[in-house]
């Protein structure tokens, strides 16, 4: 019945997690999966989470079905995040937005309405991003292509190329967009570049889909959030997608959020109604624990200010490790470059190093990279990264 059905051959970056935790190296690192692991290697839960838990847990109380579109205060927490608390289209009422599971769940329901309501826009990712871009829209019957993002050979952002590209293509063609922490490179563009983009963006008529699963981590709430409300105030039409799963270190939890900027209010109430229909036809409606600690968090101001707080913490904690890797490797290996360490923003450094290098920072060291060189900082901290930096001065010297 079954035997015609192909082999999983594995996730890339999920797979990783499992071999990780077979691993028997005692040394063994996990610089793989897009994880947020603090100074003792632990996953942490935030102070804003436990005090939110403790409000749900006391008194304990039903769990009937949420709306399809989620809690209103996890929707106004994204809104409010994405596009600040007091922005003009949110008075306006010019943004749908629904509550997803993760921003997986967000990527999902937005390839599924693109594919119903926009059946000749291709999708456009860059080149490279994360692989699950791609596995989404497709899986929804998108076409998806690749626009030129980042040149190996230099460590930067092929920008010039990128534009030319986005000026071949036809109105109403997408173009999923990292706002801030771009992965896997964690090379994001200049606000100057940004402007370049949104412009060439707005003339062909093409729609910008921007995925952001790492606010906080660049360098602010709001400058992460540049791209996303620059569009806003060119009046571009917009879909965005978030995730609280890295900034809320709320993984399994699955919450994210999907909003759509809209031109009219008419506009806003039928995207929502098909965003409802959507999720009503692929998972019904979304799950109500994340979804409470998230109303709960990004609707008390204390808590609030709390979180960003903690959410600066990681970021700086990132950054550090970034900037002690640099001056080692610099210190070992003197005739190459390690800037990008540090000219990266957010939680991965895209190091270079081959599939064989990768390969062999597995088995010899137990050293878990994904094997396009993507490697997540935040997995270093201080008693690892030493290990973590003569194992890399090993591979690249052979
Ligand atoms: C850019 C981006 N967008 C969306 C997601 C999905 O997030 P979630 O809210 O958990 O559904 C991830 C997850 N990335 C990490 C984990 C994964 O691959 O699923 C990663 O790149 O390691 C992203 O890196």
């Amino acid at each position: 019945m079954f035997e015609r059905i192909d082999y999983y051959a594995g996730d890339p970056i999920l797979g990783l997690m499992d071999k990780f935790a077979a691993d028997t190296n005692p040394d063994k690192v996990n610089l793989g999966v897009g994880v947020y692991y603090d100074e003792d290697g632990k996953l942490p839960v935030l102070e804003c989470v436990k005090t939110a838990e403790q409000r749900i847990a006391d008194p304990i109380s039903p769990r009937p079905y949420l709306p399809m579109a989620g809690l209103p205060g996890h929707r106004k927490g994204c809104q409010e995040l994405l596009f600040g608390k007091d922005a003009q289209i949110l008075q306006d009422d010019l943004v749908a937005t629904i509550a997803t599971i993760g921003g997986s769940g967000a990527l999902k329901v937005g390839a599924e309405f693109i594919h119903e309501w926009f059946p000749k826009s291709k999708c456009y990712v860059s080149d490279p991003t994360w692989g699950n871009h791609i596995a989404i829209f497709e899986g929804s019957d998108v076409e998806v292509g690749k626009y030129p993002y980042y040149d190996k050979a230099t460590s930067s952002i092929k920008f010039d190329e990128m534009i030319a590209f986005f000026e071949t293509l036809n109105k109403d063609d997408v173009i999923l967009l990292h706002p801030c922490c771009h992965n896997p490179t964690g090379m994001d563009l200049t606000r100057e570049q940004w402007d370049t983009v949104l412009n060439v963006i707005q003339a062909r008529e093409l729609i910008p889909f921007m995925d952001i699963a790492y606010q906080g981590f660049g360098e602010d709430m709001e400058s992460d959030a540049y791209a996303i409300r620059k569009a806003v105030d060119m009046g571009l039409p917009l879909f965005v997608s978030n995730s609280f799963s890295k900034n809320l270190s709320l993984y399994g939890e699955r919450v994210g959020g999907l909003s759509v900027v809209c031109p009219t209010v008419d506009e806003t109430e039928r995207v929502f109604g098909q965003l409802n229909s959507t999720v009503r036809r692929i998972y019904s409606s979304p799950p109500s624990h994340g979804g409470r600690v998230v109303d709960i968090v990004m609707n008390d101001e204390a808590l609030h200010e709390q979180w960003v707080g903690e959410v600066y913490a990681m970021r700086d904690r990132i950054k550090s490790m970034r900037s002690k890797l640099k001056s080692v490797l610099e210190e070992k290996i003197s005739d190459r470059n390690f800037d990008y360490l540090t000219e990266q923003n957010g939680m991965f450094s895209f190091t270079g190093l081959t599939p064989e290098q990768v390969e062999q920072l597995q088995s010899k060291f137990g050293i878990y990279m994904v094997s396009n060189s993507r490697m997540c900082v935040a997995g270093l901290n201080s008693s690892n990264i030493d290990y973590v930096a003569n194992a890399m001065v090993d591979v690249l010297k052979d």
